[in-house]
């Protein structure tokens, strides 16, 4: 699969390891446009990849064009890319906010896949939630589909609202679940842990529990259940939570995200 990359930044690099490293696609065949010349520099050297600063001839004998730029440099990009998209090349976007709509009207293009990644990707670990214009064919899904898994796990979904959605839980959630892991560190530093035994201490925590949650397949609120006991420790802790009304935060939180996820799709 001969993919061409606009914007080598953070995902864009994610994207482009998780594609070497699982085999999806070797080096040769992939081309990153880059408008800044030392990560050009840094992405060949890293990866063995081919580079250009110039989008055209990225694009130029790619299946699939993959864009990873930021939400405030789409209008450029779709100027210049503008009407010079074959038919039968698949746009993969991952850019927040960008809708289908605004993608295909502004590339002059049908075959159009909008995805929500998130940066764990970077090492594999990644959830993405997509979906497709109705040009999209079935192999092109299976195309798009291959590159999120190398990422990660994927879900389609048949509506775009749900990108809104997404964004607000798997995009943005790594960071709701780093500040609650800084929050923990700093408790763990005022009880005299140095810094680095913090970090260890809540990084260890936090995968450990999540990994649990998946593998032993119980309840999250059983597990939680099995670490409180009656009258001990965490009680004391859950209490505080629940009285500084945590539930009801974290769900304002997620809507907040989920507006402005919204708010970016009509601008
Ligand atoms: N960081 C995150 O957690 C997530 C980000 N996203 C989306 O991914 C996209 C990329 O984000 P990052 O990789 O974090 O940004 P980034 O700023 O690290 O990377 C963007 C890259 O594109 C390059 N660029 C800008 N204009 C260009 C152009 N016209 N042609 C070629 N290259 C150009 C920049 O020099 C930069 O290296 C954004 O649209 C963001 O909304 C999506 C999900 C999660
Ligand atoms: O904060 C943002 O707008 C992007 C989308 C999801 C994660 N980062």
């Amino acid at each position: 699969m001969k993919i061409a990359f606009i914007g080598g930044g953070n995902m864009g690099e994610a994207i482009l390891g998780a594609l070497i490293q699982k085999n999806i696609c070797p080096p040769k065949d992939i081309t990153v446009s880059e408008i800044k010349a030392e990560r050009r520099t840094f992405l060949e050297n890293t990866y063995g990849i081919k580079t250009t600063p110039s989008n055209p001839e990225a694009i130029k004998n790619a299946e699939v064009v993959l864009l990873a730029i930021k939400p405030q440099n789409l209008a450029e990009l779709s100027a210049g890319l503008k009407g010079k998209l074959a038919e039968t090349q698949l746009v993969i976007s991952i850019i927040a906010g960008a809708t289908l709509s605004k993608l295909s009207g502004g590339l002059e293009h049908k075959a159009v896949v909008r995805v929500m990644p998130n940066t764990p990707a970077m090492i594999g670990m990644g959830m993405s939630v997509w979906t497709a214009l109705p040009a999209v064919s079935p192999a092109q899904k299976e195309q798009a589909k291959s590159i999120l898994s190398a990422m990660g796990k994927e879900i389609y979904t048949g509506k775009e609202t749900m990108l809104d959605a997404a964004t607000a839980i798997s995009g943005s959630g790594p960071a709701y679940f780093f500040l609650f892991m800084e929050s923990l560190e700093k408790a763990a530093q005022e009880m005299g842990f140095t810094p680095e035994e913090a970090t260890v201490l809540v990084s260890q925590t936090a995968a450990g529990s999540a990994v649990y949650a998946e593998k032993s397949g119980l309840p999250l609120a059983q597990l939680r259940k099995n670490v409180t006991s009656p009258g001990g420790t965490t009680a004391e802790a859950i209490k505080v939570f629940e009285q500084a009304g945590l539930e009801t935060t974290v769900i304002k939180a997620a809507k907040a995200a989920f507006d402005r996820s919204v708010e970016l799709g009509k601008g």
